[in-house]
């Protein structure tokens, strides 16, 4: 099951520098696992924000809700989930 996943990170500032630059390496190190797994399909960043558009690639919608409640920066994320399928006339066969 793919989704279309938007995730706002906002660190308050009052958190620590070393926290903030904590979390970013333990998210960067998670986010490389999930990739390498092939459930993180697609990440870009939204230009100018401290966002991304990512693509999912996950088995159900309770996997991918438990995938990113593991993310490190979850506390910190406002994070807007659409769940996708394949477009009729698409001619690729990876589009579900
Ligand atoms: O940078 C972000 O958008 C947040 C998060 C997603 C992947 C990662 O390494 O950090």
């Amino acid at each position: 099951m793919l989704f279309h996943v938007r995730m706002d990170v906002r660190i308050p500032h009052d958190v620590p520098a070393e926290t903030a630059a904590r979390l970013k390496a333990e998210e960067k190190a998670r986010f490389q696992e999930l990739q390498r797994s092939g459930k993180w399909r697609h990440i870009w960043r939204v230009v100018g924000e401290y966002a991304n558009y990512s693509i999912f690639d996950v088995d159900s919608n309770a996997e991918l809700h438990d995938l990113l409640l593991s993310l490190p920066l979850f506390p910190y994320m406002q994070i807007q989930v659409q769940a996708l399928c394949r477009h009729p006339s698409s001619l690729h066969d990876d589009d579900r």
